[in-house]
């Protein structure tokens, strides 16, 4: 792989992964570029095709997963999620730093490619937090969320193991864990880009 890192960002659902995407996006959408992955479950109230997700049925995505078009996928909570070559492919042809926003399993597999990204963890600073942003979302099914909120006890454990994350932020006052992550964000953008005045000089700033 040539080009700058990627980055992934990972960490439990309901701790703050999209929320922090889309602030970094907004104010520095030139520079990074999000991986749409697929996915089976179906799309929440607000989400589009082909921008948060590429929403496919089981079968289809079983198939594509078949013919080798994806680097990595998992089941999580009763869906595939995956990321194919071609989501990758389609950030780096716009020469944009590729951020992909993957479960634990699709870290561990991302970390036997040759892609070689920076590793992020976002968490929650407590499962009681997580379990009231998660229900605040409005997002989930009473059984969704339980799984969610099972799985994120793992998630919360694992993440610990030494090495398997470059950094962990923990999101509670949002605005500073979106500066730990601009931070971070700086040893891969090319220099000066990271700096507070770019998405203003950019017109990105609302
Ligand atoms: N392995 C893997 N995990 C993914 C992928 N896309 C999303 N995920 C993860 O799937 C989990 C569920 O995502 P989603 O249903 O959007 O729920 P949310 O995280 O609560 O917004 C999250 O942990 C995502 O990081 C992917 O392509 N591969
Ligand atoms: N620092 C924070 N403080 C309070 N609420 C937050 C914070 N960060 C995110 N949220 C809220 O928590 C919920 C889960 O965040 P989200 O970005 O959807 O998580 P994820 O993508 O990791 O599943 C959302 O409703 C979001 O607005």
């Amino acid at each position: 792989m040539t080009g700058p890192r990627p980055v992934v960002l990972s960490g439990p659902s309901g701790a703050g992964k999209s929320t922090l995407l889309k602030m970094l996006l907004k104010d520095y959408g030139n520079v990074f570029g999000f991986s749409v992955s697929h996915t089976t479950r179906q799309p929440r109230v607000g989400e589009v095709n082909g921008k948060e997700y590429h929403f496919v049925t089981r079968d289809q995505m079983q198939k594509e997963i078949d013919a080798g078009e994806f680097i990595e996928h998992a089941e999580f909570s009763g869906n595939i999620y995956g990321t194919s070559k071609a989501a990758v492919q389609a950030v780096q042809a716009r020469n944009q730093i590729c951020v992909l926003d993957i479960d634990l399993q699709g870290v561990k597999s991302i970390k036997k490619t040759d892609l070689k990204p920076i590793y992020i963890s976002v968490q929650a600073p407590s499962i009681e937090v997580l379990e009231k942003r998660l229900r605040d979302r409005r997002t989930e099914s009473e059984e969704s969320l339980q799984k969610r909120l099972n799985t994120a006890r793992v998630d919360m454990e694992l993440s610990n193991e030494p090495g398997l994350f470059d950094l962990i932020i923990v999101n509670n006052d949002l605005q500073k864990a979106y500066s730990e992550l601009k931070e971070i964000l700086a040893e891969v953008a090319p220099p000066g880009v990271m700096c507070d005045d770019y998405p203003r000089l950019q017109g990105r700033e609302s």
